[in-house]
């Protein structure tokens, strides 16, 4: 029995298009596991965020099987893959899609209000994952008030406020310089190992990707498994 929290089995994601199929994805393998950070890297266009939206329940592989901690999703249907979605799985994107009225705080316990958390206690969490993001004096600011660097943070501390699973994250720090990047990978990173949540990160950092635990190329729609020292750097 795998211990995986996401594990990915045989699948294939075929798009319609007016030119006919175009397959981004042939027959994948992967299994992401507790508190593990596995990096997803390819050219654009490879297909890392199809892998993503399968992975996260957004969109259904025209193949293959997606196993949440075990259960067959592809047979759910879109109520109990939202309640999966919302209950078990966090989402961090290149842009961090806070809401401008809502302060740090709020936005970060968006997820926990929208599970029904009373406003106290999941303002309590979210201050939590917001100071050990290392934002504790920045919880009363709105987005307009924050660094791209801190909105991101912001960002990684709503996609773990309820607790979730596996952390989908599709180029967290794309929108940041290197300097900044780093800095809020590193927090991602050891929230990841301190939380036990299992990661699957796209990116085009090859730096941020040397960090990683395992790193997988998307090439012709397989997934290749790139050894440590050919992804450090
Ligand atoms: N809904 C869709 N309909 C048709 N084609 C699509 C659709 N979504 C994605 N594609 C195509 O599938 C391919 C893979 O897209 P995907 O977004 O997964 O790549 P990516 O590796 O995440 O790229 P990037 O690094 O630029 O984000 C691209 O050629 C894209 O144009």
């Amino acid at each position: 029995m795998s211990d995986a929290v996401l594990s990915v089995r045989g699948v294939t994601r075929t798009y319609d298009t007016a030119s006919g199929g175009l397959t981004v994805l042939r027959g994948v393998d992967l299994d992401v596991r507790p508190g593990e950070v596995v990096g997803l890297i390819g050219p654009s266009g490879s297909g890392k965020s199809s892998l993503l939206h399968a992975a996260g329940l957004l969109e259904r592989p025209t193949e293959g099987v997606i196993r949440i901690d075990g259960e067959d999703v592809g047979g759910l249907d879109e109520g109990a893959r939202t309640r999966i979605r919302l209950g078990r799985i966090g989402f961090v994107y290149q842009f961090h899609h806070l809401l401008p009225e809502f302060d740090a705080l709020d936005n970060a316990a968006l997820p926990l209000r929208i599970a029904g958390v009373k406003l106290d206690a999941a303002r309590a969490r979210a201050a939590t994952l917001l100071t050990e993001l290392g934002l504790g004096d920045r919880l009363k600011h709105q987005p307009a008030q924050l660094s791209g660097g801190e909105r991101q943070r912001v960002a990684v501390a709503r996609a773990l406020a309820n607790r979730p699973r596996l952390l989908l994250a599709d180029e967290p720090t794309g929108n940041l310089d290197p300097a900044t990047s780093q800095t809020v990978f590193e927090a991602l990173h050891r929230l990841v190992k301190e939380t036990g949540v299992a990661a699957l990160i796209a990116t085009h950092n090859m730096e941020l990707a040397g960090h990683m635990d395992r790193v997988f190329a998307i090439k012709d729609g397989h997934l290749e498994e790139r050894p440590a020292e050919s992804h450090a750097y």
